[in-house]
């Protein structure tokens, strides 16, 4: 795909469309609910279309109208068993919660996902929920898919996880849910907390200390309505548009605005941006707000610890985005980054060098020096089928003089199927 290169300006107001954390669990916690969830704002990526999937192969009803879903809970006990393999297309979430519902079921289940998923460790929820009793098989020992589980009596377990991810403080927990007893979380770094607010909102009984998390066991959910937010890891693909490309001012309407998701807000406020936050609302469950960006003079920052899970998925946009400040930004402690769709520290560094960017790749982040000017001879980058590395890329384009191809764009449609519309609307702004 041709890629729009040296944008004169981006202008107008844009829903981003729902947030896919929130997507993926709304779902979920719907079909092993007692009732009838409705769910609105629903993110019609594939990722959340697998997870749909996957719990229809379950034998639970969900009806979906584009971003109005209904499911039809029948508690967990009332799934059953798949006749068919369940396929979790590019979607770690999807894969590393449902192994945690799984755990519980008394039935045999097998997993696969595409290419890239065979490449993400698993392990990392497979030991914790085998230690509670779930029985699991798959390659290199239950690393990778293809994965078998058998699911059952569960003990509770009190894990300290050497990383902070919410898929795996959320997988344990949704085990944990069904388990004989407590089951404790703790993490190194607070992770998006989606998981504990949308149990509550279920009716569950989850009680936060810092940074452990902890569920009694043998509880049943009852259904529940959920809106969907804006997704801030979409909306940040044009907050980084907005602020580097000449004479723009976009408005980002009902983003989510949840604190363990808004390191990027923070970046950009670091770095000088322009960006106002307004009408925040709904601060119990899940708080949303609007915010407004406008071309800005930048300077670059340092990004490590605690703020790393805040941001994690907005990493290759927040490269893009030290290109255009004056400085040595410092990305660290992000060795995440090469576990995700791809590795994103390679991606990142490779496809922005092929338009002229000053990167490097360390051990765990990148180091970033600015401001440059992009410029490509005809370049041909590639999105490795990576949704958030071809987002990233199409938006750098709008700051590059030349031609810029782009390779795999179809992989967007994992989290933003309308990430095009939404970009020529505002160049027409
Ligand atoms: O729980 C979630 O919905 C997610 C957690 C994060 O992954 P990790 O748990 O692996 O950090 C994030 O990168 C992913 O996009 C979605
Ligand atoms: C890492 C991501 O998602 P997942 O782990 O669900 O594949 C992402 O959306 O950037």
């Amino acid at each position: 795909m041709q890629l729009r290169t040296n944008v004169n300006s981006l202008k107008g107001e844009i829903y981003v469309p729902g947030d896919k954390s929130i997507s993926h669990r709304a779902v979920m916690f719907g079909a092993i609910a007692e009732g009838t969830t409705h769910i609105t704002n629903f993110l019609t990526g594939e990722d959340c279309l697998s997870t749909i999937d996957c719990f229809r192969k379950m034998g639970v009803r969900i009806e979906q109208n584009d971003t109005e879903v209904i499911v039809e809970g029948k508690g967990i006990a009332g799934l059953s068993e798949p006749t068919e393999v369940l396929n979790v297309g590019n979607s770690g979430t999807t894969t590393r919660l449902l192994l945690g519902i799984l755990a519980a079921c008394p039935f045999h289940a097998c997993l696969i996902g595409d290419d890239s998923i065979a490449k993400r460790p698993m392990d990392r929820v497979t030991k914790p929920l085998r230690q509670m009793g779930a029985h699991i098989d798959g390659r290199m020992n239950g690393r990778y898919t293809p994965l078998a589980i058998r699911g059952g009596a569960l003990q509770p377990i009190e894990y300290v996880s050497p990383v902070a991810s919410a898929q795996v403080k959320s997988a344990l927990l949704l085990a944990g849910l069904h388990a004989d007893g407590t089951t404790t979380v703790t993490e190194p770094h607070k992770s998006r907390d989606h998981t504990e607010r949308m149990l509550k909102a279920f009716g569950a009984d989850v009680h936060v200390d810092g940074l452990t998390v902890s569920v009694t066991g043998k509880q049943r959910l009852h259904a529940a309505d959920i809106y969907v937010p804006g997704d801030i890891s979409s909306a940040a693909f044009f907050l980084v548009a907005g602020a580097i490309v000449p004479n723009s001012e976009i408005t980002l309407k009902n983003v989510g605005v949840n604190p363990t998701r808004t390191g990027i807000l923070d970046v950009l406020a670091q770095m000088g941006a322009n960006v106002s936050i307004e009408n925040i609302r709904n601060e119990e469950s899940e708080p949303l707000a609007d915010i407004t960006v406008r071309t800005s003079e930048l300077k670059a920052t340092e990004i490590g610890g605690e703020l790393i899970p805040r941001l994690i998925d907005e990493i290759p946009i927040i490269a893009l985005l030290a290109t255009q400040a004056e400085g040595t930004t410092i990305i660290k402690d992000a060795s995440e980054l090469k576990v995700k769709e791809t590795d994103r520290i390679a991606t990142v560094v490779s496809e922005l060098r092929k338009l002229g960017a000053d990167i490097e790749a360390t051990d765990d982040g990148m180091i970033i020096r600015g401001k440059t000017k992009l410029r490509a001879n005809h370049a041909v980058v590639d999105s490795f089928g990576d949704h958030r590395i071809g987002m990233m890329l199409a938006i750098a384009a709008c700051v590059t003089e030349g031609e810029v191809t782009l390779q795999r764009p179809e992989a967007i449609a994992v989290s933003y199927p309308s990430f095009f519309a939404h970009l020529h609307a505002l160049q027409q702004g």
